[in-house]
């Protein structure tokens, strides 16, 4: 699979674009991987995770054909991960040369919005398919399957296990600990590629609730070897950065180098 990170950043952005913070003055002047935006993957130029205002940017700043995306995956419905009213572009007389609907998948409060913004051109252009938590579904050549986070307590915020050409991808952002039905579903999977939520830094706190920090991910990382569940060639990607950690892209790195975790970036592709 080939994994784009399009955004890399938490809610705000990172710098915040309102916020005068010493991280924030700090990564204006570093620019290049301190330059972070709303979080969103694509894998293999077909498949996308959630879909911000941050999207068309972000297809522009790295020349992707957003028209090729087949299937959305949306994790939850804030504003920094769902977007539909940007997804009228698509439609028909707004975009030219589209020959497959987009398929908008996430949980009941995403076919809400999604409807809203969208529902009079459910068709040719878009469709709807509301995930269960743990159900499999087939998208495209991939199997999905969609797992409890633990973010928001009044919407079920989904991560999703994806397999593909004999590969593995755990896509974990929004999520602070993973909720016990999830640990219990993962037990006894490979995963070839995790993409986790490191909204903050190193707090003391190993199973933080809502985000995960720097501990917490050390503390997932040492469960996911012990049981296996990594393997050899198993790579933990880290992503979500608040400018709050105060941390550069160097300091993450340097702080996870020892254990082997990569730290995403903007613009960053990778094969797993
Ligand atoms: N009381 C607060 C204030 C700010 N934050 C920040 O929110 C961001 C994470 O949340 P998102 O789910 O909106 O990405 C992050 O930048 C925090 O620093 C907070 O968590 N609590």
């Amino acid at each position: 699979m080939k994994i784009h990170f399009l955004g890399t950043a938490a809610s705000e952005g990172f710098p915040n674009v309102f916020c005068s913070c010493e991280a924030c003055l700090t990564a204006r002047k570093l620019g290049g991987k301190n330059i972070r935006t709303r979080a969103s993957v694509i894998v293999d130029d077909t498949l996308k995770f959630d879909y911000s205002a941050d999207s068309q940017m972000q297809a522009l700043r790295d020349g992707i054909d957003l028209g090729r995306i087949e299937h959305l995956l949306v994790t939850h419905t804030h504003y920094d991960h769902f977007y539909p009213g940007d997804l009228t572009s698509r439609i028909e007389g707004f975009a030219h040369g589209i020959e497959h609907p987009l398929w908008i998948h996430g949980n009941d409060l995403v076919m809400y919005h999604a409807r809203q913004a969208l529902g009079k051109f459910e068709g040719d252009r878009v469709r709807f398919n509301r995930m269960k938590p743990f159900q499999r579904i087939a998208a495209g050549s991939a199997w999905v399957t969609p797992l409890h986070a633990d973010h928001d307590p009044m919407e079920t915020c989904l991560l999703y296990f994806v397999e593909k050409d004999g590969k593995t991808l755990l896509y974990g952002n929004d999520t602070g600990w993973f909720p016990e039905d999830t640990w219990a579903w993962l037990k006894g999977k490979k995963i070839d590629m995790a993409i986790l939520d490191c909204t903050h830094e190193k707090t003391g706190i190993k199973q933080k609730n809502y985000h995960m920090n720097a501990d917490t991910i050390l503390e997932v990382h040492d469960i996911f070897v012990k049981e296996q569940i990594l393997g050899e060639a198993g790579r933990i990607y880290v992503t979500h950065f608040t400018h709050n950690s105060t941390l550069m892209h160097e300091d993450w790195e340097s702080m996870f180098e020892p254990y082997g975790i990569c730290v995403a970036y903007d613009g960053l592709t990778v094969h797993c």
